[in-house]
Formats: C-alpha cells, sequence, structure tokens
C-alpha cells in the first residue's frame, strides 16, 4: 500500500498492523500533514488496550521530515513516548520503502538521523547509531561506572536512544521476567525508567535473550535491546562484534560496525484498519 492520504481524526485514520519477530506495533501514516502530528498520550493508552482498542507493544506514528525522507515517533501502551525503537524502525523503513520503490531509505528518530536497507532474502537492517556508554547519555542518576552497575547481579547499562539495563546470567530461562522486570524497570538509578534484558551465552557470538519493556511489559522481542546487549556482551569479552540473540518471538542479528549498531531480523505487515471519527473524539 502506499501513502494513506487525507488522513484527519475529522474522517478517521487509517492504520496499519505490523511486527518485527513478535514485537508488534500499530503504524499511523500522518505524512501530508507537514510534519504535523495525530497521536496524543490519551490516544497511544486507548489503542494499546489489547481489549478495548487494538493492542500493540509500541504505536509509531510517521510524519513528513525536511531532511530525510521521513520521521518516527514512538509511543509505549503505557502512553509513554520512547526515543527509539528497533524493530518498529525495520517495519515502517520496509512499508515506506516499497511506497518509494526503494532499498535503502534514511529517517528522523527523537535520537537523530538513522539508515535503513532492505536485504535480498526480504529482512529489513536499521543503523541505530552509536551506543551511549556514559552514565549521563544513558541516562543515570548519578556517576557509576555502565560496565558494573551498582545493582545485584551488576548489569551493564547501555543506551541505544532509550535506556537498557542488561543482566548476563546463567540461563536466561531460569529468570523471573514478571518480578524482576519491573523492579528494575523503575530503580532509582534510572530517573527515565529503564528497559530490562537477561541474556545468556549459549554458543560462540550467539546469546539467548528475555526482555521487560519499559512502557510495554514483557515483549516477544526488542530490536534496541538486542543492540544494547550485544553491545554489553561485547563490552564484557563475551563475544565479538557480530551477535545473533535468540528472543522468544525470534532471531536478530546485531553488528556492532564503525559506523554504528546495525540490527537486521524480520518484518511483517499484517493487516489495515480504520480508526473512526467517534472513537478518536472519545480518546483525543
Ligand atoms: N520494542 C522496541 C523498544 C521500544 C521502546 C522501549 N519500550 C522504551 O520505552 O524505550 C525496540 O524494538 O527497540
Amino acid at each position: 500500500m502506499g501513502q494513506m492520504t487525507d488522513q484527519t481524526p475529522e474522517t478517521g485514520l487509517r492504520f496499519m498492523k505490523m511486527h518485527g519477530a513478535g514485537n508488534d506495533f500499530v503504524v499511523i501514516d500522518s505524512r501530508g500533514r507537514g510534519g504535523a502530528a495525530m497521536v496524543t498520550p490519551a490516544l497511544a493508552r486507548a489503542l494499546g488496550d489489547r481489549n478495548r482498542g487494538v493492542g500493540f507493544d509500541q504505536l509509531a506514528e510517521i510524519r513528513d521530515s525536511d531532511q530525510a525522507d521521513f520521521v518516527l515517533d514512538f509511543w509505549n501502551n503505557d502512553g509513554s513516548r520512547a526515543g527509539a525503537c528497533g524493530n518498529a524502525t525495520r517495519c515502517v523503513s520496509d512499508y515506506v520503502m516499497a511506497g518509494a520503490g526503494k532499498k535503502a531509505i534514511s529517517l528522523v528518530t527523537q535520537r537523530g538521523g538513522l539508515a535503513a536497507v532492505r536485504l535480498p532474502d526480504g529482512r529489513v537492517s536499521v543503523n541505530m547509531g552509536h551506543p551511549q556508554t556514559d552514565w549521563a547519555e544513558v541516562p543515570l542518576a548519578g556517576a557509576v561506572d555502565t560496565l558494573h552497575l551498582p545493582l545485584p547481579g551488576g548489569p551493564v547499562a547501555v543506551g541505544m536512544g532509550n535506556p537498557h539495563c542488561v543482566f548476563f546470567v546463567e540461563d536466561a530461562e531460569d529468570v523471573n521476567l514478571p518480578q524482576l522486570g519491573p523492579r528494575y524497570e523503575h530503580d532509582p538509578l534510572f530517573p527515565e525508567r529503564t528497559n530490562v534484558e537477561f541474556a545468556s551465552l549459549i554458543g560462540p557470538d550467539r546469546l539467548r535473550m528475555r526482555v521487560w519493556e519499559r512502557g510495554a511489559g514483557i515483549t516477544l522481542a526488542c530490536g534496541s535491546g538486542a543492540c544494547a546487549t550485544a553491545v554489553a556482551a561485547h563490552l564484557r569479552g563475551l563475544t565479538g562484534r557480530k551477535v545473533a540473540l535468540e528472543l522468544d518471538g525470534g532471531v536478530l542479528e546485531v553488528d556492532w560496525r564503525e559506523d554504528g549498531v546495525w540490527m537486521t531480523g524480520p518484518v511483517a505487515h499484517v493487516f489495515d484498519g480504520w480508526l473512526s471519527p467517534d472513537y478518536l473524539a472519545q480518546n483525543a
């Protein structure tokens, strides 16, 4: 499908449902409105409800850009904003590339300019930029060693445009994610909360990773989390710079190159829907 035109809250909004390795998204294409956004925190929260809305891990809104092919904004299903979402970036890039007849594309997110390419096998790679390893950039509440945080298990803090707290454990399957995820998401060391990853080495340059996402809870995959975990594993001397990560929803490949952290994986456009003017007025 090409660009969705004439999108207004008064006439109703078309949306797409997509996923990347089971990390699922509602995508609203707001191009053609001079860069203006239509999504509000109330709409993101309402739509994110899997019973009364559509349901998603993240909502992504595409806007016009005068510096790149498009601007992309992210919302978690609790209504909070996110500075990065690797899997949604891959899915939306695939859609925009298809509409424009391109195999490579540029976009702008809260963290700055990014690039994405479609591979011959249909997977999409995105350059998520350089990792942030300084405590102030993650951000953390104080000047601590980001490679060994003063928390049980000594996790690693890495920013990928959003904060991540990566624990290396003997066996990620044994971790009580519903209990530990929210415990560390809200730890005072992370003034903006954090995404929480648990990873174990299962082969040479191969990790098993489970994730608790800030603002969304347990998800089947997290692209920026896979990048942060691969960076942390390399910095800890566990892996090289090129790593495969087995998540609940599939495998993501991460390659930490000179020009940034590239993340590759599958994309899927599942269905399109329409939000009625009444629903939009009730959840403005
Ligand atoms: N699923 C994402 C990350 C989404 C944002 C995150 N929950 C946050 O609040 O930072 C990904 O694929 O990167």
